[in-house]
């Protein structure tokens, strides 16, 4: 099979192929790139595998950086995008599932695609577009199917993250975990443990922020791949009502997690110590509390303008989301009608500041910010009108 119109990130990277083709060497493009385009999705960055061992690669441009060497990986840099280039390998043995113990640089481009995750992921083509497909991965992608290359248990004790990554795809592609890989993840996926909790997170949120979440959340229940995640150990009932959802829909991480904290019935502080445990930033935790706090508003029909102001807007449309997957009936446009006339969004915008209070008399102290809250307070709820007039003259008529 050939593609005939290469997407440009291909094109450009044509020359760094013919320059190493030239000089005697193979290469090929692999991985995501190759798959996503055969799938006519997006494709970000494009990787290239050949047969030149590191120092050959070196040799061949002018301007290269030591990206991943001791991996074989060169980054080149003649074209000005980097092209990251890695030389055909083997990973020996694998004793904590994550690492390689060693790398064996091979000059077979069947070596090294054996020892990849997925058939789909197994794929490789030329600089002209011709796919080299050595273990039937074109069937799998025509399929719909994520099959690991060769023995699953072997793919999944070299790299156990791989069991995460099978759901994840099955999530964005909507394909289906063909069923001795899926077995073999039952049967291993306590090795999650071994893996550190960020790469697990990368995994869970591409999973959650695919376009059939629901399909990658039933494998990762089935296959109890849950229980070996941070708090998830009780958490089966509430990934079912997850999968439940009809039509789910994730716009972003922060709404993900917000949803996953209200089926757990998470308080605040059990949904920051939850967020932390799955390493997630300080923003994001502050993020997920806004969309938690407005969720419950909305759903408890206790809205009022100073819960559209601490909440904000990006955060509100989250809630609003949510609240409408949850059930339905959410007046969206009087929402952010609301949000919108508040006559401040932010405490900067108070037409007010501690140099009007001095003027006006208040003496430096913790006085003063407990006026500018109160007034901050009394304009947000429309007590008072937002101008520097109207302001002053509340703080010197105050008591
Ligand atoms: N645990 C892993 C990670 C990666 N790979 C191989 O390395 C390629 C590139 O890895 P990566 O960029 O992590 O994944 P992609 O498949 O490219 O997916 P994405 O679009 O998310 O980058 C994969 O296609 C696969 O061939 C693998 O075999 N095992
Ligand atoms: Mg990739």
């Amino acid at each position: 099979m050939k593609i005939e119109t290469l997407p440009k990130e291909f094109e450009e990277a044509r020359p760094i192929m013919q320059t190493i083709e030239a000089a005697g060497f193979e290469a090929y493009f692999v991985g995501g790139s190759v798959r996503d385009t055969l799938l006519h999705k997006e494709i970000h960055d494009v990787d290239i595998a050949t047969s030149a061992y590191p120092e050959e690669v070196k040799a061949l441009f002018h301007k290269t950086v030591d990206t991943g060497i001791e991996h074989g990986t060169v980054m080149i840099l003649d074209h000005g995008i980097g092209y990251e280039t890695t030389t055909f390998r083997t990973e020996s043995t694998y004793q904590d599932y994550r690492r390689p113990d060693s790398v064996t640089f091979v000059r077979s481009l069947k070596e090294d695609l054996k020892r990849r995750d997925f058939t789909i992921n197994a794929l490789a083509m030329r600089e002209n577009g011709e796919i080299i497909d050595l273990f039937a991965g074109l069937d799998d992608l025509n399929n719909g199917i994520i099959k690991a290359v060769g023995n699953p248990e072997e793919r999944f004790n070299e790299d156990a993250l791989r069991m995460m990554r099978a759901v994840r795809f099955a999530s964005q592609l909507n394909f289906k975990i063909e069923v001795e890989t899926e077995k073999a993840i039952t049967n291993h996926a306590e090795l999650l443990e071994k893996i550190a909790v960020e790469r697990i997170q990368v995994e869970f949120i591409k999973m959650l922020l695919g376009q059939e979440p629901a399909v990658g959340l039933v494998s990762f229940v089935e296959t109890g791949l849950f229980q070996y995640c941070p708090d998830f150990k009780d958490a089966q009932s509430a990934l079912e009502s997850m999968i439940k959802i009809a039509d789910l829909r994730l716009p972003n991480e922060a709404t993900a997690w917000g949803l996953i904290c209200h089926l757990l019935n998470f308080s605040s502080p059990q949904t920051s110590q939850f967020l932390k445990n799955w390493k997630t930033s300080n923003q994001m935790i502050e993020s997920v509390l806004k969309t938690t706090k407005a969720l419950n508003a909305i759903l408890e029909n206790r809205v009022d303008n100073w819960m559209l102001y601490q909440t904000g807007r990006t955060e509100l449309i989250n809630a609003i989301n949510l609240a409408q997957q949850l059930f339905a009936a959410t007046d969206e446009a009087g929402l952010l009608t609301q949000y919108d006339n508040l006559q401040i969004k932010s405490k900067k915008e108070l037409a007010l500041t501690g140099k009007d209070l001095m003027t006006a008399g208040v003496k430096p102290g913790p006085q003063m910010g407990q006026i500018l809250a109160e007034v901050e307070r009394k304009v947000v709820e429309n007590e008072l009108t937002n101008s520097n007039d109207v302001l002053t003259e509340y703080v010197r008529n105050r008591k």
